[in-house]
């Protein structure tokens, strides 16, 4: 499957965030110019490292910010933002002494955000508010008619089949479609999931979530990941699914995620402009050099 002339050899640190797993690596002297074939080898589980994504550690831009960080999903592509790798994020650069600073702020794709390192050992990272304007999801909804639903909209996806998914679509600097579940053990995350990903309405794809309210605190959640299919946790998903929750009427201000690698905590007041919270576990791995093939 891939080539065997090495062209360079990588440090690199595998870390993961409730199980939603990533390699980092170190940029701050300049950006190692990667292709999207050599960040799909470095995900590669069989013959790379294996990760959902790919993150790169980089000196800050501006002042003000500590770091950049960039984020490449499993199939190579550049995203806007990683919630359990913005918390490894501050993990990495805490534990290898690169700043004292907390909370760390840190450029993302669409942005600042502040990551927050607890006395407990976890992080939490103000996310930034929610996006609803369906142009900067984006979504185009193009002959869909929405049906009202709670205090929020549902979009009846058509599907293979005849089948259809109603979703809310909101954006977390990254797009999310999140579909409400009776049970997401039973939940046609393996069939929908990719079709709600690839969907003609998504013109850049979205990450697919299937929620499972169990009270007003507690939601049970499962993640179709662009780029990456179904991780064990996606930060980002948590956070657009409670947000959907709470504009439904059906959550608090503070739900706890049961995902399928671990509990993430998440907080948001309500209104449009406050930020929403994210906390949870960050945790390095090990640590290790590769050679990386020469794939362009
Ligand atoms: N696992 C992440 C999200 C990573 C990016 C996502 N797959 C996308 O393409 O937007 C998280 O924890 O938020």
């Amino acid at each position: 499957m891939w080539a065997d002339n090495p062209a360079m050899r990588v440090r690199f640190t595998k870390m993961q965030g409730a199980g939603n797993d990533f390699v980092v690596l170190d940029e701050r002297r300049g950006p190692l110019g990667l292709s999207a074939a050599q960040y799909r080898f470095l995900a590669d589980r069989h013959f790379g490292v294996g990760a959902d994504q790919i993150l790169s550690v980089r000196p800050s831009p501006a002042a003000g910010l500590d770091f950049e960080y960039v984020i490449h999903n499993a199939d190579g592509g550049e995203v806007e933002h990683c919630g359990n790798g913005a918390r490894c994020f501050v993990r990495y650069v805490h534990d290898k002494g690169l700043t004292t600073h907390n909370p760390v702020r840190v450029k993302v794709h669409h942005g600042a955000i502040s990551l927050a390192l607890n006395p407990d050992g976890r992080v939490t990272v103000d996310m930034g508010p929610p996006i609803f304007d369906l142009a900067q999801v984006p979504f185009a909804p193009a002959g869909l008619a929405s049906r009202p639903s709670g205090g929020w909209v549902a979009w009846p996806l058509p599907l293979a089949g005849g089948e259809e998914a109603p979703v809310a679509v909101l954006s977390m600097g990254n797009p999310h479609a999140v579909l409400r579940v009776a049970d997401v053990d039973a939940a046609p995350v393996g069939t929908w999931g990719p079709q709600i990903e690839g969907h003609a309405c998504f013109p850049r794809r979205v990450n697919a979530g299937f929620l499972q309210v169990l009270d007003r605190s507690h939601v049970r959640l499962r993640v179709y990941e662009r780029g990456a299919g179904e991780t064990l946790a996606c930060g980002t998903g948590a956070c657009a699914a409670v947000v959907a929750g709470i504009r439904q009427g059906w959550l608090d201000a503070r739900v706890d995620v049961q995902t399928r690698g671990g509990v993430l905590t998440i907080e948001w007041a309500g209104n449009p402009d406050a930020p929403v919270f994210m906390t949870g576990p960050a945790t390095t791995v090990f640590e290790g050099e590769i050679d990386l093939p020469d794939l362009s």
